[in-house]
């Protein structure tokens, strides 16, 4: 592709220099460029990459994507927005690979990563070649890539899409995080379904109050049915939770098919009879398109929810109910998310990804439900992120355990024991008595200390970090499994 095609993608994009030049790949990281690249500069939150170019050029970029001319002997393209730019850009130069397949999104605060591993498997068991992308990985063609966040950059989506087109995936069910949103790192993307999960605090640091986040997170409706592909039909649906408030505000958003499901409210997949155990959870399912009897082998209410928002996807991609009960029956569980960690040891030992007051209060209720003895918890919270939700969560915790290990989660830049202390704030406001809990910065200690209370019949909840394998402490990146860590516990610990 040449520089002045790609500018010619651009509404308002100014071009000086040669626009006949050759283009090989885009980037949006010097340390990347290669020879034949165009380089987009990126206004970051931590640096700007308009500071890059020189090193670019010297890796051998052709052209330059910027928000200012710059002295450069490079053609440059300049645009008022170098991230929406390339989103634009991305799925040009890709060739529009999500008009190839049929894209599902998911977003919402809570259940995305479950709610898509739920419809990758139905699609799966249908013979329809499947990817997925989110939190925990990429994965496609019987490959697994890792992933750094929920919701890849726009360039890197559009390049993992292009590749997925290419092996011959035929649907893409992906997480989109409110970040995304804002960033517009989907834009541009075809969904065919957009799903909401549900909106509860979380990102305030980002999104500063509940209505921003919430007019974020409706972008996503309002933006489905604006990319028109000849090669589909032209379709789309809003799959919406009833029993959510926010979701009226999407369906004044969206122009797409609205299809709610719900527990609670009226919806056009509504569940009933409802009934949890350590084992698993049954419900029975009314949809429009027949009714069915479900036993999830995971456990909690809120995954009835994710099974719905599931349910109702692969409905509307013609997979019939009775398929979609065996795929939904078959699925184990998904890495972290309520995973039970088991050594031999007379007491249950649950890791959970919980990580809002929400999730949190979730998992704990579903806990407490099914424990026979006391509830022992384990969690922190992350640095850098919100930090108003960190004394919610301290209350939650006290509120369903008998004992409460406050600790490190992800500190990241932030002093560990400041963040200890957010949560304790919470703690002392509901007077919690100092027998309840203790602070233990040391993740490994707090998970020793709990493992080591507890007796036969009890569950050691240990929330937060679910599936990641590392602790990020300052700028360093440790090794760290919550469910290594436990299972390593639990084989020293003399009975
Ligand atoms: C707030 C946010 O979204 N930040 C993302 C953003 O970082 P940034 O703007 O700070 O980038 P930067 O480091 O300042 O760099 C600016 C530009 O200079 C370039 N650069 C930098 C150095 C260099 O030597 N050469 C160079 O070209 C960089 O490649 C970049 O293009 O762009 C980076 C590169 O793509 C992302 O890695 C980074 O995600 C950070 C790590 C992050 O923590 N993001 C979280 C908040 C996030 O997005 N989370 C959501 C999930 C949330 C949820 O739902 O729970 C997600 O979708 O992952
Ligand atoms: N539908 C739901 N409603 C509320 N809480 C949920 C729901 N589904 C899962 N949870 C809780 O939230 C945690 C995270 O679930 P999951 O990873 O599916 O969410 P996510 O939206 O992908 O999170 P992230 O924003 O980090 O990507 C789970 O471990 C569970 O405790
Ligand atoms: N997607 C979430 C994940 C939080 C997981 C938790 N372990 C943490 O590090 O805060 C975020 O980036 O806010
Ligand atoms: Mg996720």
């Amino acid at each position: 592709m040449k520089v002045n095609e790609l500018s010619a993608c651009l509404a308002a994009a100014q071009l000086y220099g040669d626009g006949d030049v050759e283009i090989t790949d885009l980037q949006a990281d010097s340390r990347r460029v290669k020879p034949g690249d165009l380089f987009i500069c990126l206004p970051g939150h931590t640096v700007d990459g308009h500071q890059y170019v020189t090193q670019a050029a010297a890796s051998g970029a052709v052209a330059i994507v910027c928000e200012r001319k710059l002295e450069t002997t490079l053609p440059q393209i300049v645009v008022d927005d170098s991230r929406f730019a390339m989103s634009v850009m991305s799925n040009a130069f890709f060739g529009s690979p999500s008009s190839k397949m049929r894209m599902i999104g998911v977003t919402g605060t809570n259940g995305k990563t479950t709610t898509t591993y739920l419809i990758e498997q139905i699609m799966q068991d249908q013979n329809i070649k499947t990817g997925l992308i989110g939190t925990i990985e990429m994965r496609y063609d019987g490959q697994n890539y890792p992933t750094s966040g929920t919701t890849p950059e726009s360039l890197e989506l559009q390049r993992s899409l292009h590749d997925m087109a290419a092996k011959g995936v035929q649907c893409c069910v992906m997480e989109v995080s409110s970040h995304a949103i804002q960033q517009g790192r989907v834009k541009g993307t075809d969904f065919r379904t957009a799903i909401f999960t549900n909106l509860s605090q979380d990102h305030l640091d980002y999104h500063h109050t509940m209505e921003e986040y919430r007019a974020v997170k409706g972008l996503f409706f309002s933006q489905l049915g604006n990319v028109i592909s000849p090669w589909k039909e032209e379709r789309k649906y809003a799959v919406l939770n009833a029993d959510d408030e926010a979701s009226a505000y999407f369906a004044t958003q969206t122009a797409a098919e609205v299809i709610t499901y719900g527990i609670d409210s009226d919806a056009n997949v509504r569940a009933s009879q409802i009934s949890i155990s350590a084992k698993g959870t049954f419900f029975h399912v009314r949809t429009f398109k027949g009714e069915a009897d479900i036993s999830l082998r995971m456990v909690g209410k809120f995954n009835v929810y994710n099974a719905l928002a599931a349910i109702t996807a692969a409905l509307l991609e013609d997979v019939s109910l009775a398929d979609i009960k065996t795929s939904l029956e078959s699925v184990a569980g998904v890495s972290g998310r309520v995973e039970s960690v088991d050594a031999g040891q007379e007491f249950a030992v649950i890791v959970d990804y919980a990580h809002t007051p929400d999730g949190l209060e979730n998992v704990l209720r579903t806990v407490c439900e099914f424990a026979v003895g006391r509830v022992l918890t384990v969690f922190g919270c992350g640095g850098d992120r919100d930090r108003t939700k960190r004394p919610l969560m301290g209350k939650i915790a006290a509120k369903y355990s008998s004992l409460v290990f406050v600790t490190s989660d992800n500190p990241r830049t932030e002093d560990p024991l400041l963040i200890l202390r957010d949560i304790e704030a919470g703690l002392e406001e509901d007077g919690v008595s100092h027998d309840q809990y203790e602070l233990i910065a040391d993740r490994r200690e707090a998970i020793r200390k709990a493992i080591e209370m507890a007796s036969p019949g009890d569950v050691v909840l240990i929330a937060g970090k679910g599936h990641e394998t590392y602790q990020l402490i300052g700028g360093v990146v440790h090794d760290f499994d919550d469910r290594v860590v436990a299972k390593e516990v639990i084989r020293g610990r003399s009975y």
